[in-house]
């Protein structure tokens, strides 16, 4: 099993190219299902998740091919299965988002229930309620989701009980579908969910209101495959924001999408980071200096997003002064403080709220990646402690990070990848 070894080598400096967002990418790949022809997707990133949305598509009869580096081509023609099996939505919690796309084009879906996550319960009953009232049958037997409707659903009016992003867009995408209109309210407004509206009217969908908590689908009766850029992925710009925050560093992010980061943008200057933006790219600089700490309380988009909190909370650790951090998207996701006390952090936790004694001397260890962005704060901690940090289990980082021991590299880090 790989693992990442780190060793401080100073402030990074330099420059990353930000790889396009996993977040939006993966729906998007869901959403080929409902083209009638060929999709070709750019700014795919190479992730695990990426990897295990193209091998659902093919288990369902597509045809996928990679064209280019960061190009996949889905010729989705051909599907004539309609079950998504356990042995890969267990791996990936996105897969449930092929459950709305495949109701609604073929009328039939069997989704495993995606697996036990690390980071909270996350079910999934918005999403079933939501088909169920555009007309869906809906039943949940031996950990499938097995949904069926004849003919075509019925547009609905859906109030979501919780913001849930990948509850929104298998939802939108089901009712891109569907017969009539359908209103989704307190829907989430996260960029990701704008990118999928975008990508979905370009094939032929007339939905309105994306980024607002109102969406309004009026069903058409086909879309057409196109031609669909990703847009870039904020968290990943955000983690290697952080990690030059933390080590006192100066770094610009190219290919990046500003206007979607304005809370984390925030709070680095809060930091002590001075900021800089343009169309497309971000720069950082801390001017030598140490970060300041800072207060996170994590809620759906525009507020600050859950996905930054443990980068965060490995800024904290090493910054001036005492902060708090409040999760409050998700029950569990605090795995990475016993890991980061173990390296020397002074933190107490106590249920959704940490508080976070600064300056602490960080010192190397072996430690566990227990999920995707914990994974991502110990790299950052292993940046600033003295003497080696071995991250253990880094097959959650790969799900989200496109070549990170090279991006790193690239800016002045000693991160490398063990065999
Ligand atoms: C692939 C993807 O885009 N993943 C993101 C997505 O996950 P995901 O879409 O799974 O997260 P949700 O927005 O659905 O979850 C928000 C909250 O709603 C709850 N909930 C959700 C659905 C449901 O049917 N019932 C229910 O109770 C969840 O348990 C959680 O407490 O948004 C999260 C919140 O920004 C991010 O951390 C994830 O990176
Ligand atoms: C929690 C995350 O992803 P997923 O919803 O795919 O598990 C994440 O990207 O931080």
């Amino acid at each position: 099993m790989d693992k990442l070894q780190i060793r401080a080598a100073g402030p990074l400096a330099g420059e990353v190219t930000i790889s396009g967002a996993k977040n939006a990418a993966l729906p998007i790949l869901m959403a080929s299902v409902l083209a009638d022809d060929e999709m070709r997707i750019g700014n795919v990133p190479a992730l695990r998740d990426v990897n295990t949305s193209c091998q659902l598509l093919r288990q369902l009869g597509a045809d996928v091919s990679e064209l280019s580096q960061g190009v996949v081509s889905i010729r989705p023609q051909t599907i004539d299965q309609y079950v998504a099996p356990y042995d890969l939505v267990k791996t990936m919690r996105a897969s449930i988002m092929i459950l709305g796309p495949l109701l609604a084009k073929y009328g039939r879906a069997d989704v495993s229930l995606p697996g036990g996550c690390a980071i909270g319960a996350r079910p999934v009953n918005l999403h079933i309620h939501g088909l169920q009232l555009m007309g869906a049958e809906v039943s949940v037997e031996e950990g499938y989701i097995k949904a069926r409707i004849d003919g075509r659903l019925k547009g609905a009016t859906i109030l979501m009980d919780m913001v849930s992003v990948t509850g929104t867009e298998n939802l939108m995408m089901a009712a891109a579908l569907a017969d009539g209109t359908t209103v989704i309210e307190n829907a989430a407004r996260e960029p990701e969910v704008v990118d999928l509206a975008n990508c979905l009217n370009a094939m032929g969908a007339d939905i309105k209101g994306a980024g607002t908590d109102t969406l309004v689908i009026e069903g058409v009766e086909r879309l057409s495959g196109i031609h669909y850029e990703v847009m870039p992925d904020r968290i990943e710009t955000g983690t290697y924001l952080v990690a030059a925050a933390a080590t006192g560093g100066r770094i610009v992010c190219r290919k990046a999408a500003p206007e979607t980061m304005d809370a984390v943008l925030l709070k680095l200057q809060e930091a002590g980071a001075e900021i800089e933006r343009g169309s497309d790219w971000i720069a950082l600089d801390m001017g030598g200096k140490a970060p300041l700490a800072v207060d996170i309380k994590t809620a759906p988009h525009p507020a600050f997003p859950t996905d930054m909190q443990a980068q965060f909370c490995a800024l904290n650790v090493v910054a001036q002064g005492v902060s708090k951090v409040t999760e409050t998207i998700f029950e569990n996701r605090f795995m990475h403080i016993p890991e980061l006390q173990r390296m020397g952090a002074d933190v107490d936790l106590e249920g959704n709220t940490c508080l976070i004694k600064g300056e602490a001397k960080l010192t190397g260890a072996q430690v566990m990646a227990t999920d995707l962005r914990a994974s991502a704060c110990l790299v950052i901690a292993g940046l600033v402690a003295e003497g080696t940090t071995i991250v253990d289990r880094i097959y959650h980082l790969d799900r989200g990070y496109e070549h990170i021991e090279d991006k790193m590299a690239g800016l002045g880090a000693n991160v490398v990848r063990l065999k």
